[in-house]
């Protein structure tokens, strides 16, 4: 019930969007023309990949991305949209709804329309679960609309939720279509009989060719262009998934299976030549696409080949070329690239990795090792704020005592935590909140430092 009640909500908001039925309150174009993705992880590389792979070439809203808190990126971002900021829909994608990036892009993004002098909860929609940070945001201050990801829909496996069927249905892309083939894939995937359940074989390929230990990475190869971020997706799918320290039964067993690859035939001229000839630590997935291009459009280019018959040629010569040399691939075909086969191919990965994880005896829906890099995050910012309290006493002294990375680090009572003091003034130094009195930032005994302005306020606080 739910599950159907979000997908026509999506379908609904979509129609009356592209429609121009839902129209942003200050454009003068008077529609929605440019999509702007919030979120990370999960709550991006689906969405990315989608619009690669299955955008039309006008699409009815195009989209752009903020998957990062990279200010510079940010602003580019931002800067790409110019005035059509005003006919930009905002897409704030978190599941937990607390994720720092995500918030980070919000702020800047709502900073960004204050200065335009555009109301953002007018444009902005969240997706996220219910009475999250950001739901309760989006909420209060009245935002366009709101779409629910449920708790049971990982991130990593979510595109098939509002998370990626929003911004897939915005770009004209058939969501129902991709439904269909997830759905197809799910139901083949059911097969008790190992040798007709795809994700089972695929699941154990990848189980015999890496000794089901991750021996060996996995290098995702599509030859189609527009397939391009799909080992990219992968990469988080498989790796945030397989990559444990832990079994279920509480054994320390470091699992995982390394993921990298963009496309055929581009890398044949990039790393193929290890693959071939050097260290043999991986296995190859292909993935095939028959179809080379639209009906009615093609031509030879020399007498009976084609443009498609060369990228053919180099696929199935490379895969030719690894064998003689003892090289394991796996071959997925698909007939053409649709959101059909695109839902297929995400429901038959996301089968697999769970089949894998089963067979390695490891929980792949959790990812305790990011939640560590989270918390190691949250501790460098706090000792940046104690780094700045004691630059700021030191100078707001008469005169002002600039103080050596030794001096701050004792003073913060952290001389074990030297190196990362040192790392914080030199990135505060490189944005002009800290200035450097003596030596170079490349010698760190050398450096001095105070800042430029004293805060008085900070001071009492
Ligand atoms: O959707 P959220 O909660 O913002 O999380 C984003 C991503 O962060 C992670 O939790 C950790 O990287 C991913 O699993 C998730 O896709």
């Amino acid at each position: 019930m739910k599950i159907e009640r979000t997908l026509d909500s999506v379908c609904n908001f979509s129609d009356d969007v592209i429609s121009g039925k839902i129209k942003p309150p200050s454009s003068p174009e008077g529609r929605f023309t440019q999509i702007l993705s919030v979120g990370i992880g999960g709550s991006a590389l689906g969405p990315q990949f989608v619009a690669e792979a299955l955008a039309p070439d006008n699409p009815p809203l195009k989209i752009r991305f903020i998957d990062n808190t990279d200010p510079a990126g940010i602003d580019h971002q931002i800067a790409q949209l110019g005035p059509e900021l005003a006919s930009t829909l905002v897409i704030v994608i978190s599941k937990s709804g607390g994720t720092p990036e995500t918030r980070n892009g919000l702020l800047e993004v709502q900073k960004a329309f204050r200065e335009a002098g555009l109301n953002f909860a007018k444009q902005g929609v969240a997706i996220t679960q219910e009475n999250s940070l950001l739901d309760n945001t989006a909420r209060i201050e009245g935002w366009l609309a709101r779409f629910p990801m449920y708790d049971w829909v990982g991130g990593r496996t979510s595109e098939m939720s509002a998370v990626g069927l929003l911004a897939a249905a915005l770009q004209g892309i058939d969501i129902r279509e991709m439904l269909a083939g997830a759905s197809l894939m799910d139901g083949a995937n059911r097969n008790p009989e190992l040798r007709n359940n795809p994700a089972a074989l695929l699941a154990l390929c990848w189980y015999w060719a890496s000794d089901g230990v991750g021996s060996k990475d996995m290098v995702v190869l599509p030859y189609k262009d527009s397939l391009l971020l799909f080992s990219r997706y992968l990469q988080q799918l498989v790796m945030e998934s397989l990559g444990k320290e832990f079994d279920l039964d509480g054994n320390r067993v470091n699992q995982g299976l390394t993921v990298y690859g963009n496309k055929g035939s581009t890398d044949q001229h990039a790393y193929i030549q290890q693959l071939r000839d050097g260290v043999h630590n991986f296995f190859v997935t292909f993935i095939e696409v028959l179809r080379d291009r639209p009906p009615g459009h093609d031509w030879e280019l020399e007498p009976g080949v084609t443009c498609g018959d060369y990228l053919f040629g180099m696929l199935q010569g490379t895969r030719s070329a690894l064998y003689a040399n003892d090289r394991e691939s796996i071959t997925v075909t698909v007939q053409e690239v649709t959101p059909r086969s695109v839902g297929a191919l995400i429901a038959l990965y996301e089968r697999a990795v769970g089949i894998y994880a089963s067979l390695i005896n490891i929980n792949a829906y959790h990812q305790p090792g990011v939640e560590a890099g989270k918390k190691a995050a949250g501790e460098v910012l706090a000792l940046q704020k104690r780094v700045l309290a004691v630059l700021n006493e030191a100078s707001c002294k008469e005169p002002v005592e600039p103080l050596t990375v030794e001096e701050v680090a004792e003073r913060c009572h952290a001389p074990e935590d030297i190196e990362m003091i040192y790392k914080i003034i030199t990135h505060m130094a490189a944005n002009d909140r800290a200035l450097i009195a003596e030596g170079s930032c490349g010698s760190p005994r050398s450096i001095k430092v105070f800042l430029g302005e004293c805060n008085v306020d900070a001071l009492y606080a």
